[in-house]
């Protein structure tokens, strides 16, 4: 697969853009022609430029407002599109987007429409240039592919073909199916961009909420199988209207774009192998079952289920005191001390925390690494590192486990564990004997992790635990805090064994409290009898509010014993029609916290009725 990017999703110069798009291995640009009208390069230099890059100069776009209008403007967009045709064989370019129109069309007629694009391509080919049409979703009367295609096929000139663009097709809903039957000669280019589902107006929608392919909610994969099926052997370009893309940093927004291409080409042949047989395919094939090639080359990636568990969590902290004290009062064990690395071992049954001390000095408490149980984890690395995830290296000694470590956009460092069909861990045993402790006879394990994600990588993460780690995403939910309305996106395996949730943290103000907290949740089987141990170990709980216990008492009728069982301990409450879900968390220290949950039946969520009683209570313990 040729892939590409437009540059009008990245920040900076056109020469930045350019630079980060090679470093990221982009076969080619779609140049988005403001990016050359405000650029001091002259049209040759940029050509030169991408030269020497290695970059192809795939698509000049967009030229606006051609079609269905009057013979006086007809005249005036002709002359137009002849200075944009001479300044594309300036920069060694063929290939034209020309979106339907939105402002200028007074003519709604496609006998009208196709004798203008006649003149157009007329035109194109006196220049050797190739016109792709593509449908605006609002365009003012083309705003369907299939109708974009049509004028195309009226036309029937070799320089005039279709531009597909997924936004365009998939905010509308549109069958895409029918891209089957368009003669693949005719798709002159394919643009593709995934968005959230978002119910606003589409021109809004598609200029400031696209999002790279694997972090919103569209059905790429389909839409990229009918394409490939058609028989389409052209660039698949990213093009991505994104506020914030367009002021992140250009390299790392670059790469993140790349690895939504590497991922979308998988799942693109993965769509194809499950669905041979079926439509178009099924006739071409000769039959079901039967595997085809097609024009178009799909790479693959190493394959990796779904982890299977955690195998650790780690926390980093200079003065690891706090942390310690914490761990021993919720009932951990400390088992003791690495040979030859200063971090500590703690657990509760098959719960694993490591204390790391080795943090740079005046460090708060934070979650440094997460290890998750894989079938291979030099498969898991090799699939995450082909995705571009950069690698963590450790320091290991002859004789210890080495481990595969990948480090996530909010630079979490991602260990990729053996995992054992008993839920032990062997590197276990590079630790030393720890002190006795008066530990939990509970057996615990890592119920889910919650982590705090920086407002310019949110997106980037989603794809990035999507495609390395094959969590799935869930739909996000908005849970309202003091501090602002924190958007939390779960990402889970099927079994619900490994969530990891992410939370996008309101922006820190100037001179208030820290707003970035993240947590470790451990699950247990006896809620009631862990909280009363804690408490009486002296564990410092997060205090909730008697409000609550009203609030929870008028929504759910509990037996009065066991409201005041929830209320004594601080416990929170949760039911829905599977089961129920009690919970409770700890203060902070530095920016984490733990939190103990009781899953009864078949309860699958988070407590999120509860989540913004959390947010309020700690903002108030840090507004103490
Ligand atoms: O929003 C626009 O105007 C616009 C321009 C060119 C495109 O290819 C597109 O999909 C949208
Ligand atoms: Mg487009």
């Amino acid at each position: 697969m040729r892939t590409g990017i437009a540059t009008v999703c990245l920040s900076g110069t056109l020469k930045e853009k350019m630079q980060a798009c090679a470093i990221a291995g982009f076969d080619g640009i779609e140049i988005f022609e403001q990016d050359l009208v405000t650029s001091p390069l002259s049209p040759e230099s940029v050509r030169t430029m991408a030269a020497d890059l290695g970059l192809g100069l795939d698509l000049y776009q967009p030229f606006r407002d051609f079609d269905g209008v009057t013979p006086d403007l007809l005249k005036a967009n002709l002359r137009r599109a002849e200075a944009k045709f001479k300044l594309m064989s300036r920069l060694g370019m063929d290939t034209i987007l020309v979106c339907s129109n939105v402002a200028t069309a007074t003519i709604d007629d496609d006998a009208v429409r196709a004798e203008q694009l006649a003149q157009l391509a007329n035109l194109a080919g006196d220049h050797g240039i190739k016109v792709a049409y593509e449908a605006l979703a609002w365009g003012k009367y083309v705003n369907d592919y299939e109708h974009a295609y049509r004028l195309v096929e009226m036309v029937d000139h070799p320089n005039l073909g279709t531009c597909l663009d997924s936004f365009h097709i998939l905010s509308r809903d549109w069958d895409t199916a029918p891209i089957e039957g368009i003669n693949p000669e005719k798709i002159f280019f394919v643009q593709v961009a995934d968005a959230p589902k978002l119910s606003m107006d589409v021109l809004s929608w598609s200029r400031h909420y696209r999002v790279f392919p694997g972090e919103g909610q569209f059905e790429l994969a389909k839409f990229m199988g009918h394409v490939v099926r058609a028989g389409y052997t052209g660039p698949v370009s990213l093009e991505v209207f994104n506020d914030v893309f367009r002021q992140s940093d250009v390299e790392r927004t670059a790469v993140d774009a790349m690895r939504s291409l590497i991922w979308l080409e998988e799942q693109s042949a993965k769509w194809l192998a499950d669905n041979a047989g079926n439509g178009a395919d099924g006739a071409a094939a000769g039959g079901a079952g039967l595997r085809r090639r097609y024009p178009m080359e799909l790479a693959t990636l190493p394959k990796v289920n779904e982890p299977a568990g955690f195998n650790f969590a780690e926390v980093k902290a200079d003065n690891t005191a706090q942390l310690e004290k914490l761990l021993g009062q919720l009932g951990f064990g400390f088992e003791g001390r690495h040979r030859t690395k200063d971090v500590q071992l703690w657990t509760m049954g098959q719960a694993r925390v490591i204390i790391n001390e080795q943090a740079a000095s005046h460090a708060e408490p934070s979650i440094a690494a997460l290890g998750f149980d894989v079938d291979s984890p030099v498969i898991a690395s090799a699939r995450a590192q082909q995705l571009k995830a950069p690698v963590v290296a450790r320091k290991v000694q002859a004789d210890e486990e080495v481990f595969q470590g990948i480090s996530a956009p909010d630079s979490t460092e991602i260990f990729l564990c053996q995992g054992s069909p008993d839920g032990t861990a062997a590197w276990t045993h590079e630790f030393g004997e720890g002190l006795e402790h008066a530990r939990s006879a509970q057996n615990a394990v890592i119920d889910h992790v919650n982590l705090a994600q920086p407002w310019q990588h949110f997106d980037e993460a989603v794809l990035f635990y999507t495609s390395a780690l094959a969590l799935e995403p869930q739909p996000f939910a908005e849970v309202p805090s003091p501090s602002g309305l924190v958007r939390s996106q779960v990402m889970e395996t099927a079994d619900g064994a490994v969530r990891l949730v992410l939370n996008l943290a309101p922006v820190q103000q100037a001179n208030g409290p820290k707003t970035y907290q993240e947590h470790i949740a451990f699950a247990v089987d006896d809620l009631v009898a862990t909280a009363r141990a804690a408490r009486d170990r002296g564990l410092d709980f997060l205090q909730i509010p008697a409000n609550y216990y009203e609030d929870l008492d008028a929504r759910f009728d509990l037996a009065p014993d066991f409201l005041a069982t929830l209320r004594e301990l601080n416990l929170l409450y949760d039911r829905d029609g599977d089961g129920e879900f009690l919970h409770f968390y700890t203060a902070t220290v530095g920016s984490v916290f733990f939190e103990m949950v009781e899953r009864r039946g078949g309860y699958s969520g988070y407590g999120a009725p509860n989540a913004p009683v959390r947010h309020a209570v700690q903002y108030d313990s840090l507004h103490r």
